[in-house]
């Protein structure tokens, strides 16, 4: 067991309500992060410094409670940044979550939260999150750089289909072992390939289930 040894999860964060405590261009940077993935964001900060956060208050795309941090603030949240240049206010926030049993980021002292946050790509619903512990979080910046050249554009249109014919398989197909077989043959199908040459047409409804029904067999 280590200390430096984080579980990395895919959380689910639609319409869910998350606080940052903090207005700064790390907040920011986190506030980004969750509106991507459909979060209700509420901002507790006494100022929003970052301009693209005010925006984001002013279009009423985030809450912004204009004062400073407030015991009981984190009440009902299912995650918390804490994000303000006060590094003891933001242990204590970590404390009260803790307490409280919501996850929470300590931009300031990654160590004192329960999670942290990774450098992401995306690829349509590829996701690929490097993290390094909080050795150096530029590390992870320059490792998400890397990883961008190597996965393109092409992952996107890729996932959309195996997406499509995998919900298929599993709407249409009761047994699992048939299941199975139709899911092994799925992803042996070059399909990445032919969408790098150009030669992939797209597949409709209707083709998606002749592939299930004349592949069934061993
Ligand atoms: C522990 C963690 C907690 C957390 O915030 O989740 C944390 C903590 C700290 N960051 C600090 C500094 C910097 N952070 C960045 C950038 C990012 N930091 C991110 C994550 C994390 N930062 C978590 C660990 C992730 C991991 O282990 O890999 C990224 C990946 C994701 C994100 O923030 O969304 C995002 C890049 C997004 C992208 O571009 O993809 C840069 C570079 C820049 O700004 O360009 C610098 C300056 C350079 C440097 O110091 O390396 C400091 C010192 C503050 C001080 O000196 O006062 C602390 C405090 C501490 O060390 O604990
Ligand atoms: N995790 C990361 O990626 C990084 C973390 N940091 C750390 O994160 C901290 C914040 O960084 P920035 O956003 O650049 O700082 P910043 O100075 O731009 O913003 C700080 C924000 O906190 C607000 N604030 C201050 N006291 C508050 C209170 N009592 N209640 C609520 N809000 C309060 C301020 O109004 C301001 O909006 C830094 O002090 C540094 O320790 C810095 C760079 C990267």
């Amino acid at each position: 067991m280590s200390d430096s040894m984080y579980v990395p999860v895919m959380l689910k964060c639609n319409g869910r309500l998350c606080l940052l405590v903090g207005g700064g261009a790390v907040a920011e940077r986190k506030a980004a992060a969750l509106l991507d993935a459909g979060a209700s964001v509420h901002i507790v900060s006494p100022q929003l410094k970052s301009g693209q956060l005010r925006r984001l208050a002013d279009e009423g795309a985030v809450r912004w409670t204009s004062r400073a941090y407030e015991p009981g603030d984190l009440q009902g949240a299912f995650l918390v940044y804490a994000a303000t240049d006060d590094d003891a206010l933001n242990k204590t926030i970590a404390l009260e979550a803790d307490r409280l049993g919501i996850w929470v980021n300590v931009a300031s002292d990654g160590e004192a939260g329960s999670f942290i946050s990774p450098a992401v790509m995306r690829r349509g619903r590829l996701t690929l999150a490097v993290a390094t512990s909080g050795a150096g979080p530029a590390a992870a910046v320059r490792i998400r750089q890397q990883l961008e050249e190597q996965f393109g554009r092409d992952y996107e249109e890729y996932l959309d289909i195996l997406y499509s014919m995998r919900s298929a398989i599993k709407a249409q197909v009761e047994s699992a072992e048939t299941r199975k077989r139709l899911l092994d043959r799925l992803y042996r199908l070059d399909i990445l390939g032919d969408i790098r040459r150009g030669g992939y047409e797209s597949w409709n409804t209707e083709k998606i289930k002749l592939w299930i029904e004349n592949n069934q067999e061993e």
